[in-house]
């Protein structure tokens, strides 16, 4: 996969009117101001729910609500933006749902590390995404992994999504006898996620775009009605938009050491791998509907799209939020039409709008947003289809990845899991060759990990 297309090379069937249509290349991939305008405000509606999640997780890490919301929307407008002009994909990107899960829970939550210092890591690991793309070992990483090994960390992020959507719903409880068990579900919050999710249900069976947004909004307003939100009126400060912007610690990172030393290593690696990891499956997804592969299964534009994402993971984590990556949401604005960088430009735009609706964010419980984890987290799933069950090679390694995500609360366990597995049975079953070196390499490293973890 190379960059092979430029944006704005149009060799036109029919002359370009515009220097819009010149720019994007519109007539040549057939398709019209009008059409990429509409899958433009698709996607937003799609993706629009990020607003009021991504802020009601990265909250549990301490980090102020109202400022993450408005984070979300400048990192997701400015990359959303970039990546349209400079790499022409109908591709929209917002700070991704796993990473920020694993920034709040694990990061900050089980290794204490303080959220500024944690955004200096997603600084940090975009950095290094982008040094590793310029010098083409971002290529020889994929190669080593195998293609179902991909689809597993996206289906086990899917199913940590949704346990975390269940767990903040308190539809599931923890349980001493067996870890989890069903909830209160009669309890208000319960009660509320349970109708928040027959909405954003029904919604998104009768193919209603903006499901997942009418249905937390919906189930905010009835919240309010049975008196489990609280509206405070005071008109908003918009200072506070600015709460996590620049706050990112940089020495602090570098100050990771003693028992944080090998955790350090740790966060970068998952923060990049599962970038790395979220960008190629989402690209192959998304371009394979919008007919933008290339004869050979190439994705046109495939460093511009990569270098954008890491720039926009280093703009999202100055502004002050997690992991900016490419949305596989942006297929239902492939759906609705869209076929160039317009169309992300668009959802940039609406993205930049909703910046100044921000902190209405803070009104927005968990019991709302929860729904929207869950049904999210059941859409990512949808990757494991391609893993070939019947084959253990496969198999096995894939169940690992799947089952330890959730189960440990880590993406960083599954990915060790994973990894350490293929190359085991690679190794057992004599298919390990020369080129295998820095798999063997990352499994060795995830054994050390393995060792230290239980001896200390
Ligand atoms: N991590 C992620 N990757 C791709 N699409 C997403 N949509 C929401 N979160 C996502």
């Amino acid at each position: 996969m190379t960059d092979v297309v430029s944006p704005g090379v149009a060799a036109t069937a029919l002359p370009p009117t515009s220097r819009v249509d010149r720019y994007f290349a519109l007539t040549e991939r057939g398709t019209t101001t009008r059409t990429e305008i509409l899958a433009g405000v698709t996607t937003f509606l799609t993706m629009a729910y990020i607003v009021l999640v991504n802020p009601s997780i990265l909250s549990a890490a301490g980090m102020p609500v109202a400022s993450v919301a408005a984070a979300t929307c400048f990192a997701a407008a400015f990359a959303s933006i970039l990546m349209g002009l400079v790499a022409n994909t109908p591709l929209a990107l917002a700070p991704g749902m796993g990473l920020n899960a694993y920034f709040a829970f694990t990061v900050v939550g089980q290794m204490g590390v303080p959220w500024p210092v944690a955004l200096g890591c997603v600084f940090i690991s975009g950095l290094a995404f982008l040094i590793l793309t310029l010098t083409g070992v971002r290529q020889m990483i994929v190669a080593v992994i195998p293609p179902y090994l991909f689809a597993a960390v996206a289906g086990g992020i899917g199913l940590f999504i949704g346990f975390i959507g269940l767990k903040n719903a308190g539809i599931i409880a923890a349980n001493p006898a067996t870890f989890v068990a069903l909830g209160d579900l009669k309890a208000p919050g319960a009660a509320l996620a349970l109708l928040g999710l027959a909405v954003i249900g029904a919604l998104s069976v009768w193919n209603v775009r903006g499901a997942m947004l009418f249905g937390i909004v919906g189930t905010t307003i009835v919240g309010w009605l049975t008196g489990q939100v609280s509206v405070n009126p005071a008109p908003y400060d918009l200072s506070a938009l600015t709460g996590t912007a620049f706050k990112l610690d940089l020495p602090g990172v570098l100050g990771l050491t003693g028992t944080h030393g090998i955790g350090l290593v740790e966060i970068l690696f998952v923060f990049l791998f599962v970038d790395l990891f979220d960008n190629i499956g989402t690209l192959v997804a998304v371009t394979k509907r919008a007919g933008l592969m290339d004869a050979a299964g190439r994705i046109p534009g495939l460093n511009r799209i990569l270098i954008t994402d890491a720039v926009a993971t280093m703009v999202g984590s100055i502004a002050g939020t997690s992991t900016v990556t490419s949305y596989v949401e942006s297929a239902a604005g492939v759906q609705a039409g869209g076929r160039t960088g317009l169309t992300a430009v668009v959802t940039g735009i609406l993205f930049l709008a909703t910046m100044f609706v921000a902190p209405y964010a803070q009104i927005v419980p968990l019991a709302a947003t929860a729904p929207a984890l869950i049904i999210v987290g059941g859409l990512m799933l949808l990757p494991l289809t391609e893993i070939e069950w019947e084959d253990p090679m496969a198999a096995i390694p894939a169940f690992l990845t799947v089952a330890m995500i959730p189960l440990t609360f880590s993406i960083a366990n599954g990915l060790a899991f994973g990894i350490t597995a293929h190359a085991a049975l690679k190794l057992i079953r004599g298919r390990a060759t020369r080129t295998d070196w820095f798999l063997f390499l990352l499994a060795g490293l995830f054994v050390v990990r393995f060792v230290w973890m239980s001896a200390a």
